[in-house]
């Protein structure tokens, strides 16, 4: 496929999926309990792993109880802030509870006080993936490029969480796309062969 195809392609799957996504959401309010169980389960993070999550927006699965488990168990957390366009992520120390700021698209992120931190393990929200790994987001390319960076510095472990719902037959990618090493959802625990 052509580069302008693929990116065609991918907005018309987020458009669909966004509307999958809010009946996934309405239909299953367990959805986050489900995945914190899920998640320390059967693919849990290494030990002393720093773990980054999202603060939910819209209908994005609930990730909350996982980010409470984990730092029940002595991880430290962080949150992304979302930079200029075209940079990758940056992660901020977070604890629940922690007072917020407001970032890009006014998504809450820890305050400018809150060391900055690198991630080994990542809940990476998502609107769309397949059983391959390829995950689509919002079109920013954000977590591409973050991946990008942490991959080539250490190991890291990509863990795309989202309703079973949202799983499509292939998500269109291209060279620049990071695939996940797990997707996890309410459901099922997917580890991506070859990785
Ligand atoms: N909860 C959550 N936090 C997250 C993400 C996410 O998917 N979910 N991100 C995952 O990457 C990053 C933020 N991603 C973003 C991706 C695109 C745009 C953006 O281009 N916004 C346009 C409006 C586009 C629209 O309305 O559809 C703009 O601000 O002009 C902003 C943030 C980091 N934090
Ligand atoms: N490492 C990279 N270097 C240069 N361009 C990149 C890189 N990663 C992604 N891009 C470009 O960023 C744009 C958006 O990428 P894509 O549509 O895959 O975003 P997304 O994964 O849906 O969004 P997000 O990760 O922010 O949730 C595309 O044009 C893509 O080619």
């Amino acid at each position: 496929m052509r580069r302008q195809d693929i990116h065609d392609a991918k907005a018309e799957l987020r458009a669909t999926a966004k509307l999958r996504r809010r009946v996934a959401h309405r239909d299953a309010p367990q959805a986050g309990q489900l995945l914190a169980a899920r998640l320390a389960a059967e693919a849990p993070p290494p030990a002393g792993a720093v773990i980054s999550g999202y603060w939910p927006m819209a209908d994005e699965l609930d990730v909350m109880p996982a980010l409470r488990h984990f730092a029940g168990d002595g991880h430290r957390l962080c949150l992304p802030v979302t930079p200029k366009r075209g940079l990758p992520l940056t992660f901020r120390a977070w604890a629940p509870g922690d007072a917020m700021a407001r970032g890009v698209w006014d998504i809450p992120v820890p305050r400018e006080d809150a060391p900055v931190l690198e991630p080994d393990y990542l809940l990476v929200p998502l609107l769309a993936f397949d059983k391959a790994g390829n995950r689509l987001g919002y079109g920013g390319g954000f977590y591409d490029r973050t991946l990008a960076l942490l991959r080539s510095r250490k190991s890291v472990v990509a863990v795309g969480v989202a309703f079973a719902a949202l799983e499509v037959p292939v998500v269109p990618h291209e060279d620049t796309d990071e695939a996940l090493d797990w997707i996890v959802t309410e459901r099922a625990a997917i580890r991506i062969s070859g990785c």
